[in-house]
């Protein structure tokens, strides 16, 4: 099966919403955990997941060069740079840098970059970027623990982060068509700019946007806008008709969820599993010992693990404890810290005999399924938007990695009404 569409992506659950979507689209899908040494699985698109959204810029550039080499080797069509649809990054990077560095890979002087997402409520209007109803600096992203987002103008964001000067493709264009997106693209190319901010509300934008940008060598955005791109294969007759392409073996074993997530979706989620299922939160900033939190973990799931129902155990906590531990640990350091203390909790869970998990946060998912020694996912059907269930390999586990965000109130408990 010849590879079409070879993708990067900046975190794990990143990765799993866009394996998602281009299932969705029809297309075999195979999410690999980092470059792997040898060769890429069968797929029509592969998915290297890496951990990259918050790393030094030199680190993410390095790492996301060496998954270009291996899709490119392994005879990709396209390149997809996905990173979040909130847009998460700093103002040294790693959207800006990483695609900067894919372009040049290639031999590309433009891209777009589009994170719409208007099935979860992301969209983009004059370049600004809206989760909902609210600005993304009013959407609770302001308050994130690692890549705060306080400036909603995505050229203004983007353009802080590469030299290669950053335009946008309007609502006006956009609404028009493909011809109309690919006619100012054009316009920016033949100005040098290397950048482009794709405006878009509806499905149907990007559905037009993914057919502009057929022949182009990279595409860069969330998801969303890589629901046009099995179109243009199929109409190149390259993609096959694949009807089975969600199937998974049946679940088994006790379920679980663990958050690290701080997002207020997940908050909200917690808030509710909380009059159904055990649930079990943790208080970093009263014991900032990963060991420590992981042993009360594992004392309290003790007899509570049950296939039919969840026990749900959280290291999420409201922005002012999370500024609270960073302040005594330094950013870094409190996300460390946490996510180490989730991973050893799910390694334990795992041992105790949960077959079926669910981690909420992408930061959190990339060091639970890293500790897990999980080298591959195969996309299972979707709980909600942007997140499937997954089977991982080695380990025969039934793996939901749930970006923050996304997700209804009670996901928690959904989630386990499938299989
Ligand atoms: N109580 C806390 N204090 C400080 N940092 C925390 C706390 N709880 C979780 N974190 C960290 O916050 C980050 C959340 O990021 P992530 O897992 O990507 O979630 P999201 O998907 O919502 O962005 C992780 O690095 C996690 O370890
Ligand atoms: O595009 C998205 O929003 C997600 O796929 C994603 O990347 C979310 O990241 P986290 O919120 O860190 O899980």
């Amino acid at each position: 099966m010849p590879l079409l569409l070879g993708c990067i992506a900046d975190d794990f659950t990143g990765a799993t919403d866009l394996a998602n979507t281009l299932v969705k689209g029809g297309m075999s899908a195979v999410q690999v955990i980092g470059v792997p040494d040898g060769p890429l699985p069968e797929a029509d698109a592969v998915i290297i997941a890496l951990k990259i959204r918050t790393s030094p810029v030199a680190d993410a550039v390095g790492q996301s060069l060496a998954a270009c080499d291996a899709l490119t080797k392994a005879g990709a069509k396209q390149l997809f740079w996905k990173y979040c649809s909130t847009f998460d990054s700093t103002d040294e990077g790693n959207i800006g840098p990483v695609g900067d560095a894919l372009l040049k890979r290639l031999g590309a002087g433009f891209a777009i970059a589009c994170p719409a997402f208007p099935t979860n409520g992301r969209t983009i209007y004059l370049g600004h970027l809206f989760v909902g109803g609210a600005l993304l600096s009013e959407s609770g992203m302001e308050n994130h623990p690692l890549t705060p987002m306080t400036d909603p103008n995505l050229v203004r964001v983007l353009s802080r982060q590469t030299e290669g000067g950053v335009g946008l493709v309007g609502f006006n264009a956009v609404d028009q068509g493909a011809v109309a997106i690919r006619r100012e693209m054009t316009k920016l190319m033949d100005r040098g700019t290397r950048w482009a901010i794709v405006d878009a509300v509806t499905d149907a934008h990007l559905m037009a946007i993914g057919e502009a940008v057929e022949r182009q060598a990279l595409v860069t955005g969330g998801s969303g806008v890589a629901m046009g791109l099995p179109e243009n294969f199929r109409r190149a007759g390259l993609l096959p008709d694949r009807s089975d392409a969600d199937a998974l073996p049946p679940m088994q074993g006790a379920a679980a969820v663990v958050a690290g997530s701080c997002s207020r979706a997940t908050l909200g989620q917690i808030g509710l599993a909380r009059e159904h299922v055990p649930v079990l939160e943790l208080d970093a900033l009263a014991t900032p010992d990963a060991a420590a939190m992981a042993a009360q973990a594992l004392s309290w799931v003790d007899g509570k693990l049950e296939a039919g129902r969840p026990v749900v155990i959280a290291a999420s906590a409201t922005p002012d404890k999370v500024a609270a531990l960073q302040a005594k640990l330094g950013r870094d350091a409190a996300g460390a810290l946490v996510e180490d203390a989730v991973a050893t909790i799910a390694a334990g869970l795992v041992d105790r005999g949960v077959g079926r998990l669910v981690v909420a946060g992408g930061e959190t998912s990339g060091a639970v399924v890293t500790r897990l020694g999980v080298t591959s996912l195969r996309i299972g059907p979707e709980i909600d938007p942007g997140v499937p269930w997954t089977y991982a390999n080695p380990t025969g586990l039934h793996l939901a990695l749930k970006s923050g965000n996304f997700g209804a109130r009670d996901f928690f408990l959904k989630a386990f009404d499938h299989g």
